[in-house]
Protein backbone atom coordinates (compact mmCIF):
# COMPACT_ATOMS: atom_id res chain seq x y z
CA UNK A 1 0.00 0.00 0.00
CA UNK A 2 1.33 3.33 -0.91
CA UNK A 3 1.02 5.40 2.68
CA UNK A 4 2.64 8.50 1.10
CA UNK A 5 -0.23 8.81 -1.10
CA UNK A 6 -3.24 8.05 1.44
CA UNK A 7 -1.52 10.22 4.30
CA UNK A 8 -0.98 13.31 1.25
CA UNK A 9 -4.29 15.13 2.32
CA UNK A 10 -3.59 14.95 6.16
CA UNK A 11 -0.48 16.83 5.94
CA UNK A 12 -1.26 20.42 6.30
CA UNK A 13 -3.22 19.55 9.53
CA UNK A 14 0.10 17.42 11.01
CA UNK A 15 2.60 20.40 9.77
CA UNK A 16 0.66 22.68 11.61
CA UNK A 17 0.58 20.80 14.98
CA UNK A 18 3.69 19.87 14.75
CA UNK A 19 4.51 23.62 14.19
CA UNK A 20 1.85 24.53 16.90
CA UNK A 21 2.98 22.04 19.49
CA UNK A 22 5.91 23.96 20.57
CA UNK A 23 3.90 27.11 21.15
CA UNK A 24 0.90 25.14 23.28
CA UNK A 25 3.83 23.68 25.38
CA UNK A 26 4.92 27.16 26.05
CA UNK A 27 2.15 28.61 26.99
CA UNK A 28 1.49 25.89 29.43
CA UNK A 29 4.91 26.73 31.19
CA UNK A 30 4.25 29.96 31.31
CA UNK A 31 0.51 29.77 32.75
CA UNK A 32 0.50 30.28 36.59
CA UNK A 33 0.01 27.30 38.98
CA UNK A 34 -3.38 27.11 39.54
CA UNK A 35 -4.05 26.91 35.40
CA UNK A 36 -1.40 25.06 34.74
CA UNK A 37 -1.93 22.02 37.21
CA UNK A 38 -5.58 22.11 36.42
CA UNK A 39 -4.65 21.61 32.44
CA UNK A 40 -2.23 18.21 33.80
CA UNK A 41 -5.48 16.94 34.90
CA UNK A 42 -5.60 18.06 38.65
CA UNK A 43 -8.28 20.32 39.89
CA UNK A 44 -7.52 23.17 42.16
CA UNK A 45 -10.50 25.05 43.70
CA UNK A 46 -9.42 28.66 44.19
CA UNK A 47 -10.98 32.37 45.82
CA UNK A 48 -12.64 34.14 43.17
CA UNK A 49 -10.97 36.74 41.29
CA UNK A 50 -11.62 39.48 38.40
CA UNK A 51 -11.16 38.19 35.47
CA UNK A 52 -7.86 39.31 32.92
CA UNK A 53 -6.25 38.90 29.18
CA UNK A 54 -5.24 35.70 27.92
CA UNK A 55 -1.67 34.96 29.37
CA UNK A 56 -1.18 38.58 31.35
CA UNK A 57 -4.32 37.81 33.67
CA UNK A 58 -4.57 40.55 35.99
CA UNK A 59 -0.99 42.32 35.62
CA UNK A 60 -1.34 44.88 33.22
CA UNK A 61 -4.02 46.11 35.33
CA UNK A 62 -1.80 46.09 38.83
CA UNK A 63 1.11 47.46 36.49
CA UNK A 64 -0.41 50.53 35.65
CA UNK A 65 -1.77 50.85 39.38
CA UNK A 66 1.79 50.78 40.18
CA UNK A 67 2.73 53.25 37.60
CA UNK A 68 0.07 55.34 38.64
CA UNK A 69 0.90 55.81 42.39
CA UNK A 70 -2.68 54.06 42.96
CA UNK A 71 -1.78 50.74 44.48
CA UNK A 72 -4.07 51.59 47.56
CA UNK A 73 -7.23 51.83 46.24
CA UNK A 74 -6.60 48.90 43.33
CA UNK A 75 -5.64 46.48 46.69
CA UNK A 76 -8.82 47.70 48.41
CA UNK A 77 -10.96 46.99 45.37
CA UNK A 78 -9.85 43.30 45.44
CA UNK A 79 -11.12 42.53 48.28
CA UNK A 80 -14.79 43.13 46.62
CA UNK A 81 -14.20 39.06 45.93
CA UNK A 82 -14.30 38.39 49.60
CA UNK A 83 -11.79 36.97 52.25
CA UNK A 84 -9.66 36.05 49.61
CA UNK A 85 -8.52 37.01 46.13
CA UNK A 86 -7.20 34.99 43.38
CA UNK A 87 -5.06 36.71 40.30
CA UNK A 88 -3.25 35.48 37.47
CA UNK A 89 -0.04 37.66 37.53
CA UNK A 90 1.76 36.35 34.33
CA UNK A 91 2.94 32.90 35.44
CA UNK A 92 2.72 33.08 39.21
CA UNK A 93 -0.64 32.72 41.37
CA UNK A 94 -1.30 35.73 43.94
CA UNK A 95 -3.88 35.02 46.47
CA UNK A 96 -4.49 38.45 48.10
CA UNK A 97 -5.16 37.56 51.64
CA UNK A 98 -7.91 40.40 53.13
CA UNK A 99 -8.70 39.59 56.19
CA UNK A 100 -6.60 38.89 59.70
CA UNK A 101 -8.97 35.69 60.38
CA UNK A 102 -7.62 34.42 56.64
CA UNK A 103 -3.91 35.23 57.94
CA UNK A 104 -4.72 33.26 61.12
CA UNK A 105 -5.85 30.26 59.31
CA UNK A 106 -2.92 30.79 56.20
CA UNK A 107 -0.05 32.39 57.20
CA UNK A 108 -0.16 31.22 61.10
CA UNK A 109 -2.15 27.79 61.49
CA UNK A 110 -0.36 26.53 57.74
CA UNK A 111 3.29 28.46 58.81
CA UNK A 112 4.90 25.23 57.17
CA UNK A 113 3.86 25.37 54.23
CA UNK A 114 3.31 29.30 53.35
CA UNK A 115 7.43 30.20 55.12
CA UNK A 116 9.08 30.26 51.65
CA UNK A 117 9.47 33.44 49.03
CA UNK A 118 9.42 32.91 45.26
CA UNK A 119 12.09 33.38 43.51
CA UNK A 120 12.00 36.89 41.95
CA UNK A 121 14.95 38.04 39.32
CA UNK A 122 14.91 41.42 39.29
CA UNK A 123 14.55 42.16 43.36
CA UNK A 124 15.80 39.31 44.34
CA UNK A 125 18.50 38.33 41.84
CA UNK A 126 19.94 41.22 39.72
CA UNK A 127 19.10 43.60 42.75
CA UNK A 128 20.04 41.77 45.57
CA UNK A 129 22.31 39.11 44.16
CA UNK A 130 20.26 36.85 45.55
CA UNK A 131 21.76 37.48 49.09
CA UNK A 132 19.02 39.51 50.79
CA UNK A 133 18.03 37.74 53.60
CA UNK A 134 14.72 39.35 52.91
CA UNK A 135 13.78 37.68 49.98
CA UNK A 136 15.62 34.39 50.52
CA UNK A 137 14.48 30.60 50.45
CA UNK A 138 13.75 29.63 53.54
CA UNK A 139 16.40 26.89 53.68
CA UNK A 140 19.12 29.32 53.00
CA UNK A 141 17.46 31.99 55.77
CA UNK A 142 16.84 29.44 58.27
CA UNK A 143 20.23 30.30 60.49
CA UNK A 144 20.36 34.09 59.48
CA UNK A 145 16.99 34.19 60.75
CA UNK A 146 17.29 32.38 64.40
CA UNK A 147 20.72 34.55 64.90
CA UNK A 148 18.12 37.99 64.42
CA UNK A 149 15.48 36.62 65.90
CA UNK A 150 17.57 35.58 69.32
CA UNK A 151 19.13 39.39 69.10
CA UNK A 152 15.17 40.98 68.92
CA UNK A 153 13.56 38.83 70.88
CA UNK A 154 15.84 36.84 73.25
CA UNK A 155 16.99 37.43 76.76
CA UNK A 156 19.46 40.84 75.96
CA UNK A 157 16.01 42.56 74.51
CA UNK A 158 15.19 44.18 77.73
CA UNK A 159 18.77 46.16 77.24
CA UNK A 160 17.23 47.86 73.89
CA UNK A 161 14.69 49.79 76.58
CA UNK A 162 17.58 51.81 77.93
CA UNK A 163 18.91 52.35 73.80
CA UNK A 164 15.44 53.66 72.73
CA UNK A 165 15.32 56.00 75.30
CA UNK A 166 18.36 56.95 75.33
CA UNK A 167 18.72 57.84 71.48
CA UNK A 168 15.15 59.46 71.48
CA UNK A 169 16.59 62.57 73.52
CA UNK A 170 18.68 62.88 70.49
CA UNK A 171 15.79 63.34 68.44
CA UNK A 172 14.13 65.70 70.79
CA UNK A 173 17.02 67.58 70.40
CA UNK A 174 17.59 67.51 66.80
CA UNK A 175 13.94 68.60 66.50
CA UNK A 176 14.46 71.48 69.04
CA UNK A 177 17.73 72.85 67.13
CA UNK A 178 16.78 71.89 63.63
CA UNK A 179 13.32 71.99 63.26
CA UNK A 180 12.91 71.59 59.41
CA UNK A 181 14.95 68.57 58.55
CA UNK A 182 12.23 66.76 61.30
CA UNK A 183 11.67 63.87 59.18
CA UNK A 184 15.80 63.71 58.55
CA UNK A 185 15.92 63.25 62.16
CA UNK A 186 12.76 60.40 62.17
CA UNK A 187 15.13 58.55 60.24
CA UNK A 188 18.51 58.72 62.32
CA UNK A 189 16.47 58.11 65.30
CA UNK A 190 15.45 54.75 64.02
CA UNK A 191 18.74 53.77 62.25
CA UNK A 192 20.68 54.64 65.30
CA UNK A 193 18.90 52.32 67.42
CA UNK A 194 19.60 49.60 65.12
CA UNK A 195 23.44 50.62 64.89
CA UNK A 196 23.54 50.43 68.51
CA UNK A 197 21.69 47.15 68.90
CA UNK A 198 24.04 45.29 66.06
CA UNK A 199 27.60 46.82 66.59
CA UNK A 200 26.82 48.59 70.18
CA UNK A 201 28.39 51.84 69.47
CA UNK A 202 26.52 55.33 68.39
CA UNK A 203 26.09 55.87 64.31
CA UNK A 204 28.84 57.94 63.28
CA UNK A 205 27.58 58.24 59.18
CA UNK A 206 26.78 61.51 58.01
CA UNK A 207 23.66 62.59 56.47
CA UNK A 208 24.46 61.67 52.64
CA UNK A 209 25.48 58.04 53.94
CA UNK A 210 21.67 57.72 55.45
CA UNK A 211 20.40 59.87 52.05
CA UNK A 212 22.33 56.56 50.56
CA UNK A 213 21.04 54.19 53.00
CA UNK A 214 17.37 55.30 52.38
CA UNK A 215 17.99 55.35 48.57
CA UNK A 216 18.69 51.45 49.22
CA UNK A 217 15.67 50.71 50.41
CA UNK A 218 13.94 53.11 47.78
CA UNK A 219 15.14 51.44 44.75
CA UNK A 220 14.65 48.13 46.27
CA UNK A 221 10.90 48.68 46.80
CA UNK A 222 10.79 50.23 43.50
CA UNK A 223 12.08 46.48 42.05
CA UNK A 224 9.78 44.29 43.75
CA UNK A 225 7.18 42.91 41.58
CA UNK A 226 7.12 45.81 39.47
CA UNK A 227 8.24 44.63 35.89
CA UNK A 228 7.36 41.60 33.45
CA UNK A 229 10.46 40.19 33.98
CA UNK A 230 9.59 39.88 37.75
CA UNK A 231 5.70 37.69 36.65
CA UNK A 232 8.17 35.94 34.00
CA UNK A 233 10.76 34.13 35.55
CA UNK A 234 11.76 32.17 32.33
CA UNK A 235 12.48 35.08 30.39
CA UNK A 236 15.59 34.76 32.15
CA UNK A 237 16.65 31.89 30.37
CA UNK A 238 16.93 33.92 27.52
CA UNK A 239 20.36 34.65 26.36
CA UNK A 240 21.82 37.53 28.34
CA UNK A 241 22.59 39.44 25.23
CA UNK A 242 18.88 39.85 24.67
CA UNK A 243 17.75 40.44 28.36
CA UNK A 244 17.42 44.53 27.68
CA UNK A 245 16.30 45.22 31.59
CA UNK A 246 20.04 43.63 33.02
CA UNK A 247 21.99 46.80 32.67
CA UNK A 248 19.27 48.78 34.55
CA UNK A 249 19.01 46.61 37.50
CA UNK A 250 22.61 45.64 37.64
CA UNK A 251 23.14 48.87 38.18
CA UNK A 252 20.64 48.97 40.69
CA UNK A 253 22.40 45.95 42.63
CA UNK A 254 25.80 47.56 42.07
CA UNK A 255 24.58 50.57 43.88
CA UNK A 256 23.29 48.36 46.67
CA UNK A 257 25.82 46.24 47.14
CA UNK A 258 28.48 49.60 47.21
CA UNK A 259 27.03 51.39 50.13
CA UNK A 260 26.39 47.83 51.87
CA UNK A 261 29.98 47.54 51.32
CA UNK A 262 30.91 51.06 52.55
CA UNK A 263 29.04 50.84 55.43
CA UNK A 264 30.13 47.24 56.29
CA UNK A 265 33.95 48.52 55.73
CA UNK A 266 33.30 51.20 58.94
CA UNK A 267 31.35 48.79 61.24
CA UNK A 268 34.56 45.44 60.78
CA UNK A 269 36.41 47.68 63.05
CA UNK A 270 34.02 47.76 65.72
CA UNK A 271 33.94 44.16 66.27
CA UNK A 272 35.49 43.75 69.45
CA UNK A 273 35.32 40.09 70.78
CA UNK A 274 36.70 40.50 74.30
CA UNK A 275 33.57 41.93 75.76
CA UNK A 276 30.19 40.70 75.88
CA UNK A 277 29.63 40.00 72.20
CA UNK A 278 27.52 41.96 70.37
CA UNK A 279 25.60 40.93 66.89
CA UNK A 280 28.23 41.81 64.21
CA UNK A 281 30.58 40.27 66.66
CA UNK A 282 28.49 36.95 66.36
CA UNK A 283 28.27 37.06 62.57
CA UNK A 284 31.55 38.00 62.08
CA UNK A 285 32.65 35.16 64.45
CA UNK A 286 30.21 32.11 64.62
CA UNK A 287 27.98 32.53 61.73
CA UNK A 288 28.92 30.15 59.06
CA UNK A 289 29.05 32.76 56.11
CA UNK A 290 31.11 33.85 53.71
CA UNK A 291 31.93 37.76 54.07
CA UNK A 292 29.35 39.14 51.79
CA UNK A 293 26.67 36.73 53.22
CA UNK A 294 27.69 38.94 56.69
CA UNK A 295 27.39 41.70 55.31
CA UNK A 296 23.92 41.33 53.43
CA UNK A 297 22.55 39.87 57.05
CA UNK A 298 23.86 42.77 58.87
CA UNK A 299 22.57 45.46 56.70
CA UNK A 300 19.57 43.56 56.10
CA UNK A 301 18.68 44.04 59.88
CA UNK A 302 19.65 47.59 59.83
CA UNK A 303 17.61 48.38 56.92
CA UNK A 304 14.72 46.23 57.77
CA UNK A 305 14.65 47.73 61.03
CA UNK A 306 15.25 51.26 59.81
CA UNK A 307 12.68 52.36 57.12
CA UNK A 308 9.59 50.71 58.71
CA UNK A 309 9.81 53.01 61.51
CA UNK A 310 10.59 55.74 59.70
CA UNK A 311 7.83 55.59 57.73
CA UNK A 312 5.31 55.47 60.59
CA UNK A 313 7.17 58.00 62.67
CA UNK A 314 6.38 60.36 59.58
CA UNK A 315 2.64 59.32 59.42
CA UNK A 316 2.46 60.29 63.19
CA UNK A 317 3.33 63.48 62.96
CA UNK A 318 1.00 63.82 59.78
CA UNK A 319 -1.60 62.84 62.44
CA UNK A 320 -0.93 65.65 64.14
CA UNK A 321 -2.08 67.32 61.10
CA UNK A 322 -4.91 65.51 60.16
CA UNK A 323 -6.61 64.58 63.53
CA UNK A 324 -5.40 67.01 65.82
CA UNK A 325 -8.23 66.54 68.23
CA UNK A 326 -7.02 62.40 68.41
CA UNK A 327 -3.51 63.94 69.19
CA UNK A 328 -4.49 66.33 72.03
CA UNK A 329 -6.47 63.55 73.60
CA UNK A 330 -3.30 61.72 73.43
CA UNK A 331 -1.27 64.79 75.22
CA UNK A 332 -3.85 65.27 77.89
CA UNK A 333 -3.40 61.85 79.00
CA UNK A 334 0.71 62.62 78.74
CA UNK A 335 -0.05 65.54 80.35
CA UNK A 336 -1.81 63.50 83.23
CA UNK A 337 1.35 61.15 84.10
CA UNK A 338 4.38 63.66 83.15
CA UNK A 339 3.12 67.27 84.30
CA UNK A 340 1.67 69.94 82.47
CA UNK A 341 3.56 72.48 84.70
CA UNK A 342 6.48 70.48 86.53
CA UNK A 343 7.73 68.04 83.64
CA UNK A 344 9.63 64.99 83.29
CA UNK A 345 9.58 63.25 79.87
CA UNK A 346 7.46 59.75 79.31
CA UNK A 347 9.09 56.84 79.81
CA UNK A 348 8.51 53.40 78.35
CA UNK A 349 7.06 51.99 81.75
CA UNK A 350 5.04 54.42 81.56
CA UNK A 351 3.11 52.25 78.42
CA UNK A 352 0.30 50.48 80.93
CA UNK A 353 -0.63 54.29 81.88
CA UNK A 354 -1.15 55.64 78.27
CA UNK A 355 -3.38 53.19 77.15
CA UNK A 356 -4.82 56.37 74.50
CA UNK A 357 -1.04 56.30 73.23
CA UNK A 358 -0.42 53.24 72.69
CA UNK A 359 -4.19 52.88 70.20
CA UNK A 360 -2.82 56.03 68.17
CA UNK A 361 0.25 53.84 67.63
CA UNK A 362 -1.91 51.05 66.62
CA UNK A 363 -4.27 53.23 64.76
CA UNK A 364 -1.50 54.59 62.75
CA UNK A 365 -0.57 51.21 61.48
CA UNK A 366 -3.57 50.68 60.51
CA UNK A 367 -4.72 53.39 59.21
CA UNK A 368 -1.30 54.24 56.93
CA UNK A 369 -0.32 50.72 56.54
CA UNK A 370 3.60 50.94 55.96
CA UNK A 371 3.45 48.04 53.20
CA UNK A 372 0.01 48.08 51.51
CA UNK A 373 0.93 45.16 50.39
CA UNK A 374 3.15 42.67 51.90
CA UNK A 375 5.85 40.36 50.33
CA UNK A 376 4.77 37.15 48.58
CA UNK A 377 4.88 33.69 50.74
CA UNK A 378 5.28 30.71 48.26
CA UNK A 379 3.01 27.92 49.02
CA UNK A 380 5.38 24.86 48.86
CA UNK A 381 2.54 21.78 48.99
CA UNK A 382 -1.10 21.93 47.88
CA UNK A 383 -3.11 22.52 50.92
CA UNK A 384 -6.80 22.86 51.60
CA UNK A 385 -8.62 25.63 53.63
CA UNK A 386 -12.25 25.87 54.11
CA UNK A 387 -12.97 23.85 51.11
CA UNK A 388 -10.67 26.07 48.81
CA UNK A 389 -7.66 23.71 47.44
CA UNK A 390 -4.63 25.35 46.40
CA UNK A 391 -2.19 24.19 44.52
CA UNK A 392 2.00 24.33 45.22
CA UNK A 393 3.26 27.21 43.89
CA UNK A 394 0.53 29.88 44.45
CA UNK A 395 1.61 32.99 46.35
CA UNK A 396 0.04 34.54 49.39
CA UNK A 397 0.37 38.26 49.85
CA UNK A 398 -1.30 40.10 52.66
CA UNK A 399 -3.33 42.94 51.29
CA UNK A 400 -2.92 45.86 54.42
CA UNK A 401 -5.17 47.72 52.81
CA UNK A 402 -8.13 45.55 53.43
CA UNK A 403 -7.21 43.76 56.45
CA UNK A 404 -6.99 47.18 58.35
CA UNK A 405 -10.39 48.09 57.05
CA UNK A 406 -12.32 44.55 57.47
CA UNK A 407 -15.30 45.08 59.95
CA UNK A 408 -14.22 48.25 60.86
CA UNK A 409 -16.44 51.25 61.25
CA UNK A 410 -15.74 54.02 59.35
CA UNK A 411 -12.62 52.78 58.14
CA UNK A 412 -10.47 55.31 56.15
CA UNK A 413 -10.82 57.61 59.65
CA UNK A 414 -8.51 57.54 62.18
CA UNK A 415 -9.93 56.49 65.41
CA UNK A 416 -7.89 55.17 67.93
CA UNK A 417 -10.96 54.91 70.19
CA UNK A 418 -11.56 51.92 68.20
CA UNK A 419 -9.08 49.86 70.28
CA UNK A 420 -10.89 50.06 73.16
CA UNK A 421 -14.00 49.04 71.80
CA UNK A 422 -13.14 45.67 71.04
CA UNK A 423 -16.46 43.59 71.02
CA UNK A 424 -14.99 40.88 69.88
CA UNK A 425 -13.90 38.53 72.82
CA UNK A 426 -11.21 36.33 70.73
CA UNK A 427 -9.90 39.93 70.02
CA UNK A 428 -10.17 40.75 73.57
CA UNK A 429 -8.17 37.90 74.50
CA UNK A 430 -5.30 38.50 72.17
CA UNK A 431 -4.97 41.66 74.13
CA UNK A 432 -5.70 44.12 71.28
CA UNK A 433 -6.99 46.81 73.72
CA UNK A 434 -2.90 46.90 74.58
CA UNK A 435 -0.27 47.22 72.65
CA UNK A 436 2.63 44.45 73.25
CA UNK A 437 -0.19 42.02 72.36
CA UNK A 438 -2.59 41.59 68.91
CA UNK A 439 -1.04 43.92 66.42
CA UNK A 440 0.82 41.36 64.85
CA UNK A 441 -1.67 40.53 62.69
CA UNK A 442 -2.44 43.62 61.61
CA UNK A 443 0.99 45.06 60.61
CA UNK A 444 3.81 42.80 61.03
CA UNK A 445 2.05 39.41 59.57
CA UNK A 446 2.09 35.85 61.44
CA UNK A 447 3.51 32.81 61.15
CA UNK A 448 7.39 31.59 60.16
CA UNK A 449 8.14 34.47 58.27
CA UNK A 450 6.76 37.10 60.20
CA UNK A 451 8.21 40.32 61.18
CA UNK A 452 10.93 39.75 64.06
CA UNK A 453 11.17 43.08 64.91
CA UNK A 454 7.76 43.92 65.93
CA UNK A 455 7.99 43.98 69.70
CA UNK A 456 11.28 46.46 69.32
CA UNK A 457 9.18 48.46 66.50
CA UNK A 458 6.47 49.04 69.17
CA UNK A 459 8.68 50.24 71.78
CA UNK A 460 10.35 52.72 69.38
CA UNK A 461 7.20 53.98 68.04
CA UNK A 462 5.25 54.79 71.28
CA UNK A 463 8.10 56.37 72.90
CA UNK A 464 9.47 58.73 69.70
CA UNK A 465 5.41 59.82 69.73
CA UNK A 466 4.93 59.76 73.15
CA UNK A 467 7.82 62.47 73.50
CA UNK A 468 7.34 64.14 70.43
CA UNK A 469 3.84 65.01 71.00
CA UNK A 470 4.42 65.85 74.85
CA UNK A 471 7.25 68.45 73.85
CA UNK A 472 6.28 69.74 70.53
CA UNK A 473 3.38 71.45 68.26
CA UNK A 474 3.17 71.09 65.02
CA UNK A 475 1.58 73.06 62.61
CA UNK A 476 1.13 72.60 58.83
CA UNK A 477 2.15 74.60 56.34
CA UNK A 478 -0.27 75.74 53.76
CA UNK A 479 -3.11 72.86 52.93
CA UNK A 480 -2.19 69.44 54.40
CA UNK A 481 -3.51 66.80 52.12
CA UNK A 482 -3.65 63.71 54.36
CA UNK A 483 -3.00 61.39 51.11
CA UNK A 484 -0.04 62.67 50.86
CA UNK A 485 1.11 60.82 53.47
CA UNK A 486 0.96 57.18 51.34
CA UNK A 487 4.29 58.90 49.56
CA UNK A 488 7.24 56.97 51.20
CA UNK A 489 9.41 59.97 49.87
CA UNK A 490 13.05 60.59 51.62
CA UNK A 491 12.43 63.88 51.23
CA UNK A 492 10.03 66.33 53.38
CA UNK A 493 6.67 64.28 53.11
CA UNK A 494 4.71 66.96 53.56
CA UNK A 495 4.92 70.95 54.71
CA UNK A 496 5.37 72.01 58.39
CA UNK A 497 6.14 73.77 60.54
CA UNK A 498 7.46 72.75 64.22
CA UNK A 499 7.37 74.55 67.54
CA UNK A 500 8.29 73.33 70.96
CA UNK A 501 5.13 73.27 73.42
CA UNK A 502 7.16 75.93 76.13
CA UNK A 503 9.90 77.25 77.57
CA UNK A 504 9.77 74.84 80.39
CA UNK A 505 9.59 71.97 77.84
CA UNK A 506 12.58 73.27 76.00
CA UNK A 507 14.13 73.75 79.20
CA UNK A 508 13.66 69.79 79.84
CA UNK A 509 14.81 69.02 76.40
CA UNK A 510 18.32 70.53 76.36
CA UNK A 511 18.51 69.29 80.43
CA UNK A 512 17.46 65.69 79.68
CA UNK A 513 19.49 65.57 76.31
CA UNK A 514 22.50 66.15 77.89
CA UNK A 515 22.61 62.59 78.64
CA UNK A 516 22.60 61.27 75.55
CA UNK A 517 25.40 59.34 74.02
CA UNK A 518 23.36 56.63 71.08
CA UNK A 519 22.21 59.62 68.68
CA UNK A 520 26.00 59.76 67.13
CA UNK A 521 27.91 62.27 65.24
CA UNK A 522 26.65 63.67 62.06
C1 LIG B 1 6.73 49.93 62.00
C2 LIG B 1 7.70 49.09 61.99
C3 LIG B 1 7.70 47.77 61.28
C4 LIG B 1 6.74 47.19 60.51
C5 LIG B 1 5.37 47.73 60.15
C6 LIG B 1 7.27 45.93 60.06
C7 LIG B 1 6.58 45.02 59.28
C8 LIG B 1 7.13 43.88 58.73
C9 LIG B 1 6.45 43.00 57.83
C10 LIG B 1 5.03 43.18 57.39
C11 LIG B 1 7.31 42.02 57.47
C12 LIG B 1 7.09 40.93 56.44
C13 LIG B 1 6.51 39.70 57.06
C14 LIG B 1 6.06 38.74 55.98
O1 LIG B 1 6.73 38.49 55.00
O2 LIG B 1 4.99 38.24 56.14
C15 LIG B 1 8.55 42.28 58.15
C16 LIG B 1 9.66 41.50 58.05
C17 LIG B 1 10.81 41.72 58.75
N1 LIG B 1 11.01 42.70 59.70
FE1 LIG B 1 9.73 44.16 60.22
N2 LIG B 1 8.53 45.76 60.55
C18 LIG B 1 8.83 46.86 61.32
C19 LIG B 1 9.96 47.08 62.04
C20 LIG B 1 10.99 46.19 62.13
C21 LIG B 1 12.14 46.34 62.99
C22 LIG B 1 12.36 47.48 64.00
C23 LIG B 1 12.96 45.30 62.74
C24 LIG B 1 14.27 45.09 63.41
C25 LIG B 1 15.31 44.64 62.81
C26 LIG B 1 12.34 44.48 61.70
C27 LIG B 1 12.88 43.34 61.15
C28 LIG B 1 12.28 42.56 60.18
C29 LIG B 1 12.93 41.45 59.51
C30 LIG B 1 14.37 40.96 59.75
C31 LIG B 1 12.00 40.91 58.61
C32 LIG B 1 12.21 39.73 57.66
C33 LIG B 1 11.51 38.50 58.18
C34 LIG B 1 11.71 37.28 57.29
O3 LIG B 1 11.71 37.39 56.05
O4 LIG B 1 11.86 36.20 57.86
N3 LIG B 1 11.14 45.05 61.38
N4 LIG B 1 8.40 43.42 58.92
Amino acid sequence: MDLTYNLAPYLPSWTILILLLPWIALYIVLLPPHKRRFSLGKRFVMPRGPSGQMLLGNLPSWLRARRERATNPWLAKQARYGELTTLSMGSRTWVLVNTSRMINEILAKQTKSTHDRPWLPIAGGLVSRDLRPFLKRAADWKDGRRLVHHLLMGPRSKDHENIIEDTSLGLLRTYLDEPGAWYLHNYRYAVAIMYKIVTNSPLDKSRSELNDLQEVTRTFLEAISNTFVEFFPHLTLLPKLLQFWRPRWEAVGTFHYNVFKHWWAGMKPLAKRDEEPSFLDTVMGEFNATDEEAMYLTMAVIVAGSDNTRITMNSGIGICLAYPTAIQIARDELDKVCGAISLRLPRLDDLPNLPYMCAVVKEVLRWRPVSPLLPPRLLTDDIEVEGYRFPAGTEFLVNMIAVGRHGRDDPTEFKPERWFDVNNNEERARGDAGITQGLWQYAFAAGKRSCVGYKLAQKEIFLGYARLFYCFNFFPVGQFVSGQLETPTIGEPFPIKVAVRSPAHERLIREESERCTFWGQE
